[in-house]
């Protein structure tokens, strides 16, 4: 058995992007729907370029399904890209001058080549459409254990949305967040981010943002304080920068927990007996500033995080930079590109955590079918509420 993991290869504008996800045990129903649902979501948002009027993502399976269950093999998944162009040197030439604040400049010279092209095909942030898929997959997984994930867009320039996601309000919520270009549930605020984004928009300029993603129904207990790296919050954080243009994580109150005292900050603990029954087994909190995480564990409460994303680096009006073949300053080059992605950053952010969920899971539960997770699941948490006669029976 291996532990739930994931690849992705393709370039911007190669022929295809692929997803290998390996660890999924058998017996999970794939919602291809739900899939290229969210491949749509993550294609939308305000300000994008015309890269997405080019493409329709959708994820075909080519490996480890059989009549739209896992099989428990490796899953290859494979979505083509419409734009493919990589070998003809006209419509993708070279790029001698590197953008600040893309890979550019530090790939060419990793790599040896003045060419940035080489570095920005794969740097490309359109290798997200191949994260979704997996994350679209996880999500599959944890359906079944009533595991779902809400992500929306926080904050563009000095709109923030004004709302609070709860357990009770967060499908309402989706409804506002897909009604809305900018993919968030509050409507005066997705006004004025639309607002600043065209601004940039006509100044030549970018814009970046904050994103939020909530996790509801993981159970107390997954993720772990023993190891470094089995720390959940650790792993999210890894998830979430990993993502493109990300620059900053926070989970929970994250770095305004440091600037208060303690009392303010942690969640009180108390017992609710009739929610025994649930996944946080009715251990309620008088608030959550910790994000569902503690000691790299979950708690039951739901895992709250954020993500912030600088500004798209290609500029209208390009910065001063120097060209690598020359070494003469020069302005840098432009590419086609988004004015915002943070729509679609959202949708991301949503996915690569879900991932790491279904991965803590797996990790606690085991099992080679889901059959078997599911049973490994019922009976953990029937002890937890057993507890304290259950661990020495
Ligand atoms: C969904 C999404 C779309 C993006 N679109 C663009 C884009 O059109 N143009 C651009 O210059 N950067 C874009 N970026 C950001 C670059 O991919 C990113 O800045 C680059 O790969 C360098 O990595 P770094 O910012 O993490 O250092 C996008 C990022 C995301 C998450
Ligand atoms: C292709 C996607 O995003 C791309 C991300 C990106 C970058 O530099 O990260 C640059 C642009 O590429 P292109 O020149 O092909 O328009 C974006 O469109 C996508 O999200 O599907």
């Amino acid at each position: 058995m291996s532990t739930l993991s994931y690849r992705t290869a393709g370039e911007s504008h190669g022929k295809a992007l692929l997803t290998l996800v390996e660890g999924l045990p058998a017996g999970v129903p794939l919602d291809s729907a739900f899939i290229d649902n969210e491949l749509r979501r993550r294609q939308g948002g305000y300000g994008r370029g015309g890269r997405q009027k080019i493409e329709t993502d959708r994820a075909e399976f080519l490996t480890g399904v059989r009549l739209g269950k896992s099989i428990g093999a490796p899953i290859m998944m494979l979505i083509p890209n419409k734009d493919s162009r990589l070998d003809d040197l006209k419509a993708t030439p070279p790029l001698h001058r590197p953008r600040p604040g893309h890979a550019d400049l530090a790939g060419s010279i990793k790599w040896l080549t003045t060419d940035c092209r080489e570095t920005l095909e794969r740097a490309s942030a359109r290798e997200t459409a191949a994260r979704v898929a997996a994350g679209g997959l996880a999500r599959c997984f944890l359906r079944a254990f009533g595991i779902e994930v809400f992500g929306f867009v926080r904050t563009v320039g000095e709109a923030t949305a004004k709302v609070d996601v709860t357990e009770d309000n967060w499908r309402d919520l989706v409804a506002k967040r897909d009604a809305s270009e900018v993919y968030c549930p509050d409507p005066e605020a997705d006004a004025a981010m639309r607002e600043f984004i065209n601004q940039q928009k006509m100044a030549k300029d970018t814009a970046g943002g904050v994103v939020e993603t909530h996790v509801f129904g993981c159970p107390v207990g997954i993720g772990s304080c023993m190891t470094w790296d089995g720390r959940l919050d650790g792993r999210i954080a890894a998830a979430v920068m990993g993502i493109q243009a990300f620059k900053g994580v926070e989970i929970g109150l994250g770095f305004e927990t440091a600037r208060r005292p303690g009392s303010q900050v942690h969640d009180e603990i108390f017992y609710d007996k009739t929610k025994r029954d649930t996944p946080g087994l009715g251990f309620a909190r008088g608030s959550n500033n910790a994000g569902g995480l503690e000691g790299g564990m979950t708690n039951g409460m739901p895992v709250v995080v954020r993500g912030a994303m600088k500004p798209i680096s290609t500029l209208g009006k390009p910065l001063r930079s120097i060209d690598l073949n020359t070494r003469e300053p020069s302005e840098a080059g432009w590419e086609r590109s988004d004015i915002s992605a943070i729509s679609a950053a959202s949708c991301v952010m949503e996915n690569v955590i879900a991932f790491e969920i279904a991965r803590a899971m797996l990790e606690k539960f085991g099992g080679d079918s889901l059959a078997e997770t599911k049973q490994n699941y019922d009976m953990f948490l029937r002890a937890a509420r057993e507890l304290p006669v259950s661990r020495d029976a």
